[in-house]
């Protein structure tokens, strides 16, 4: 039997481990392991995985499970430590060779070297491929330990050679449907666990919601034709092409988005937006390189800058960062915006991450840890990556850049139509003050139906003064930084 282990790649598409195992004349099996480690608490004591982003999961389960049946495979699911699960399926099955992708988090690592010894102990070969990112690292012209620093240096390397990503894998062929009593089982056992979660995600999980939502943006919709312009847009569902949740389970291939921009380019128009498009999956690229890079460094608080900086590990203000209670709107909207949705505009992220690390300068961890249990497109390296990067602790981190969240509000949102809708109690704060309610006067706060401290909270910090006291504490732990370098 020639096992093929599912991981974060939920799809048949360009799926290269499934259609090289299909292309042998052994029977095909999938199997897929559910992590434990998402069941835990996480150090500021809330679950690592909420049910929205446990929902999408089950979701992309059932639907691969669907799709594989229509190729005659077999999928068995397992919950275990990874090595004790692969030689048990190893062992019962007669497995004969695994194949699987590889992917850069640390806590995948450890489970692939788990799963390489089991079947190294078995006497059977493991055959790792790569396919999280859109290019191929051989195809790069630089080896990951030379990897450049920060984002541009990789991307004009890149560009400069001309690197493009390889074409899709074949499309899986079919094999004499396989019976085992397991696969009927996994169906019932997913079926079970999505009709006991009761919660709305704002987009639904799978391979075919994914490839939809890809020619919605493109083809039907052509509103990847203005993506530049509208990108910060933080309300309208297609002022980004949201296609993160799937990239992220990888129910959506990257080199599927990159040969239908193309086709898009070539059959609609090509403009700077659609290049835009390209830009940013090479940041995903960027990120998922720099954790096969740094590997463990990607979650120190002094992050891959070593900057000793003293985070504050405040619970009570943490909390009301979560609940959306800060007392600022633009980061209120977008942390309740996570919460309902699992899903905040990449102009809120910026925002709630900077204000998280730069006015509450609270651990960028803690951040971090909260949107990965949130967010239904989380991926470690993107989230992990740009939680550094925003913190001020990434690679290539230089001087003390933060965003100041009130204006910023005023900029993206100048009518106030995205706080109006995650926070009604401001619905009736004129435009001018939406973003700052507490400098209505009495009366004002009156017309609004606005009581500070009951109906919306107080600001929880200055934010002139929180920046000014966090730009010292950076400075300092430079001058650490520097003193224990030169020691
Ligand atoms: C603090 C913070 C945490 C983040 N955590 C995640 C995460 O866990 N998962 C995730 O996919 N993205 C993350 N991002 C990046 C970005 O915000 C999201 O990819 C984007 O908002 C998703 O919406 P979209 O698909 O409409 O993006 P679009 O703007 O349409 O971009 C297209 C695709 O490009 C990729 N992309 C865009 N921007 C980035 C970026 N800065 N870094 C990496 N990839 C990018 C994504 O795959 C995205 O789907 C994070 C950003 C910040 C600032």
């Amino acid at each position: 039997m020639e096992l093929v282990w599912l991981r974060s790649d939920l799809r048949v598409h360009d799926h290269a481990p499934l259609s090289e195992a299909l292309e042998t004349d052994t029977p095909v099996m999938a199997g897929y392991l559910f992590n434990r480690r998402r069941q835990e608490l996480t150090e500021a004591g809330f679950a690592r995985e909420d049910t929205k982003r446990h929902k999408f999961l089950i979701e992309s389960l059932l639907e691969i499970h669907q799709q594989l049946s229509q190729i005659g495979v077999p999928l068995m699911l397992a919950e275990g430590e990874a090595g004790q699960e692969a030689a048990d399926w190893i062992d019962r099955f007669h497995v004969t060779r695994i194949h699987a992708y590889t992917y850069p988090g640390t806590e995948e690592q450890v489970d692939e070297k788990a799963v390489a010894e089991a079947a190294e102990q078995a006497g059977i070969p493991v055959i790792w491929y790569e396919g999280d990112t859109l290019l191929h690292t051989e195809d790069l012209p630089f080896a990951i330990s030379e990897l450049p620093k920060g984002f541009s240096g990789f991307r004009k390397k890149v560009e400069k050679q001309d690197i493009l990503p390889r074409e899709e894998a074949a499309a899986p062929k079919e094999q004499q449907p396989l019976y085992l009593e397991e696969h009927a089982a996994s169906g019932e056992k997913l079926m079970e666990a999505f009709r006991s979660l009761d919660v709305q995600t704002f987009v639904n999980g799978g391979e075919q919601e994914g490839l939809r939502r890809l020619q919605a943006y493109l083809f039907e919709s052509r509103d990847i034709l203005d993506y530049k312009e509208r990108r910060n847009g933080m309300l309208v569902f297609n002022d980004s092409s949201k296609l993160s949740p799937w990239l992220a389970s990888g129910s959506l291939s990257p080199r599927r988005v990159y040969w239908e921009l193309k086709r898009f380019e070539e059959e609609v128009h090509a403009n700077d937006s659609t290049y835009w498009l390209f830009f940013e999956l090479l940041w995903r690229d960027f990120f998922h390189l720099l954790m096969r890079k740094k590997g463990r460094d990607m979650f120190l608080a002094e992050g891959l800058q070593q900057l000793p900086i003293e985070w504050k590990l405040d619970k009570e203000l943490f909390q009301a960062w979560c609940d959306g209670m800060t007392g600022y709107p633009l980061i209120d909207a977008s942390m309740r915006q996570l919460k309902e949705c699992g899903f905040m505009s990449n102009r809120g992220r910026q925002n709630t991450a900077s204000f998280l690390t730069k006015n509450l300068g609270i651990d960028w961890r803690w951040g971090a840890a909260w949107f990965e249990a949130h967010l239904l497109d989380h991926d470690v390296a993107s989230n992990y990556g740009n939680w550094q990067y925003v913190a001020g602790v990434g690679s290539d981190a230089k001087e003390f850049r933060a965003f100041h969240v009130v204006n910023q509000g005023k900029r993206y949102d100048s009518k106030g139509d995205f706080v109006r809708f995650f926070l009604p109690e401001l619905n009736y704060v004129p435009n001018k003050y939406i973003y700052e309610p507490f400098k209505l006067d009495e009366r004002g706060l009156k017309e609004a139906a606005v009581e500070l401290g009951q109906t919306y909270p107080f600001p929880i910090v200055d934010l002139d003064a929180s920046l000014e006291e966090r730009k010292q504490a950076f400075h300092q732990a430079r001058s650490q930084k520097k003193e224990r370098v030169s020691r």
